[in-house]
């Protein structure tokens, strides 16, 4: 039994929780059968894969290697004890089996069922799903950790207030995105603006994450979800890698997403801070009114005739958007031979944005 408990503490135990968050979503068989029993008032003890383990920490019930079916899943769940199920979903192994699992395995569970299936998660690398018969309620354990399924209609009600709350962060950060541009064509962006711009960065990655949780839990019921989610998004990944990029004392994009990595960590109260955001992107001598260069990355790659991998060309060249300012007026052909096809439109592109020429 020690070394079937050993065996079952998985590399990533959250990436195995959301392997079964996803099995479980609505659209699939499992998911059609456990809406099934609930709507029968019924309850289930349900084991899936590691079959071999599984079957080794109960006995009785009846043997029956059947091909799996969400109507076979309902009408064994009429049985007491526990279904077991192989890995890949295919075959009903075993139904009406009891399970007798090390009691001393911790679990704040309660009701047998459910401490049954809190433990056998523990002691073996099962999906393990109780549905409580009191409660109507379905939970998918994994290592001992417990997730209680949502319904569609409920998990709804949590997408609309996230939308919406996308939907706005993204016009706050819109606005702020194009000021900051304007600012950077002036020379004359302060930390306390970058800092502003990446809360609102991490505002809307943490309302996308919360959304993406969501969009897993809805299976097929997601999917326009993920569509609306996406067109808000748009390209904001990208920018603002390429605001970190601009910014941050070494400007590749290795550091780059190490940064965003540790922005990300930080608590988003400290994320007003400007000092400790200029301290993220590698610099200790700033503070709010510190003026800051850009390199010019995001801007650059707003401009139609810049091509992919030609803002980190022209970047190269340069310096910065600021010596690109300076320069091109007089010398376009330098932007020629860096192999902008058309260097006065990408002039004239900049000075619109700068408001300096319509
Ligand atoms: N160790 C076990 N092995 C297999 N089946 C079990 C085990 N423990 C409980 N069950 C199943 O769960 C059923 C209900 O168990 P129990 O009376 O302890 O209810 P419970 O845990 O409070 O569940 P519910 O929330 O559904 O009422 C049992 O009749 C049996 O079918």
């Amino acid at each position: 039994m020690d070394a079937a408990r050993k065996d079952a503490q998985p590399a990533d135990g959250s990436a195995r929780l959301r392997e079964a968050i996803k099995l479980t979503a609505p659209g699939t068989a499992l998911r059609v059968a456990l809406d099934m029993i609930i709507a029968g008032h019924m309850g289930a003890l349900i084991c899936i894969g590691d079959t071999d383990n599984v079957l080794a920490a109960g006995d009785d019930g009846f043997r029956l290697d059947i091909s799996f079916t969400a109507n076979r899943l309902f009408e064994l769940s009429k049985m007491d004890g526990a279904i077991v199920i192989d890995k890949d979903l295919t075959r009903i192994v075993r139904a009406n089996y009891h399970l007798n699992p090390d009691p001393s395995l911790p679990t704040s569970e309660t009701g047998m069922r459910h401490r049954t299936a809190a433990r056998m998660s523990l002691l073996t690398k099962a999906l393990v799903i109780s549905v409580s018969e009191r409660r109507q309620v379905v939970n998918v354990f994994v290592d001992g950790r417990g997730h209680q399924l949502r319904s569609v209609q409920e998990l709804m009600g949590t997408v609309n207030q996230l939308i919406v709350s996308l939907q706005s962060t993204r016009t706050q950060l819109d606005r702020n995105l194009l000021r900051l541009t304007t600012l950077e064509l002036d020379n004359y962006v302060t930390l306390a603006d970058i800092s502003q711009t990446i809360y609102l960065f991490e505002v809307l990655s943490t309302v996308v994450e919360e959304l993406n949780e969501l969009v897993l839990q809805l299976g097929s019921s997601g999917k326009s979800i993920a569509m609306q989610r996406d067109e808000i998004m748009g390209n904001m990944d990208e920018e603002y890698t390429l605001l970190v990029r601009d910014y941050a004392s070494d400007s590749s994009e290795e550091n780059a997403k190490a940064i965003r990595a540790r922005l990300h960590k930080t608590d988003k109260d400290q994320l007003r801070v400007p000092k400790r955001v200029a301290e993220m992107l590698g610099y200790d001598d700033k503070d709010e009114d510190s003026i800051m260069t850009s390199l010019g990355l995001r801007t650059l790659s707003s401009i139609s005739v810049v091509r992919e991998g030609m803002a980190d060309k022209i970047v190269d060249e340069y310096g910065s958007l600021q010596q690109l300012l300076d320069d091109i007026e007089q010398n376009p052909s330098r932007l020629d031979s860096l192999g902008v096809d058309n260097p006065n439109i990408l002039a004239d592109s900049l000075y619109r944005l700068w408001g300096k020429r319509a």
